[in-house]
């Protein structure tokens, strides 16, 4: 897609991501997101890989990303080949003012998670529209399909309201790249995202939530403003 074909806020994503491949240096090992945003900082990934002769190996956190990287000639690494992760770059859904993230409106935030939390940087791509004071949710929750009944009783328990989220080209629940089902809850309220992280993960057959309140130490978020990105955090 050429330049001047892009929406205002794609403009926006894709001066978030280009400036994140800046962070990128020869012989890094290099976290790949999910998403719109993510795949700008690949593309330019791609375009440092020919001209610089850049050396980087690639963990993707999706099929959707093993896929776009594929086409793209960005060589992965499985995490089973790599000790530790130098950086990831990354999409989010939300992100409060203490760097608290919702994720997993692509249904990647299972990988994505054990990526994050193998990183020894997370850089957070978005556009300003993600920014927000405190986390509102919906906030996807990935879980064991045979624990659905279990889990929708326990989040009722806890109010709000809960969707299983239905595929727009499939009938029925979408199923993850893990084989499990994705729920969508909106809390009543999100007082404490640490401890609602922690009590919603607690429940048996949740593989985990959307909400990534741990890595706010080493994040760095990138907001792709008008008049050019805007580095919050480290
Ligand atoms: O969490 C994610 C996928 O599970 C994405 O990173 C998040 O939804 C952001 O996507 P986009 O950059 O397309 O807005």
């Amino acid at each position: 897609m050429s330049n001047t074909e892009l929406s205002l806020q794609d403009k926006a994503k894709q001066r978030a991501g280009f400036k994140a491949a800046e962070y990128i240096s020869n012989g890094m090992i290099v976290g790949l997101g999910t998403g719109s945003t993510v795949a700008f900082t690949m593309a330019r990934l791609k375009e440092r890989i020919s001209a610089e002769r850049l050396s980087i190996y690639g963990v993707p956190t999706s099929l959707q990303t093993m896929m776009r990287t594929g086409a793209l000639g960005i060589p992965l690494v499985g995490l089973e080949q790599v000790q530790t992760i130098d950086i990831t770059i990354d999409g989010a859904d939300q992100i409060d003012s203490e760097l608290r993230l919702i994720k997993g409106r692509g249904a990647a935030h299972v990988r994505e998670r054990i990526i994050a939390d193998a990183s020894k940087r997370i850089i957070i791509v978005a556009d300003p529209s993600k920014l927000c004071a405190d986390l509102t949710g919906p906030i996807p929750i990935e879980i064991v399909p045979f624990s659905l009944p279990h889990v929708l009783n326990r989040l009722n328990q806890m109010g709000g309201t809960i969707q299983v989220r239905e595929g727009v080209k499939k009938d029925g629940p979408v199923i993850s790249d893990n084989g499990n089902i994705i729920l969508d809850y909106q809390p009543i309220t999100i007082l404490d995202p640490m401890q609602l992280e922690t009590v919603i993960n607690m429940i048996p057959g949740v593989v985990c939530c959307g909400i990534f309140a741990e890595f706010t130490h080493k994040t760095t978020v990138i907001i792709g403003e008008e008049n050019g990105p805007r580095i919050i955090g480290l």
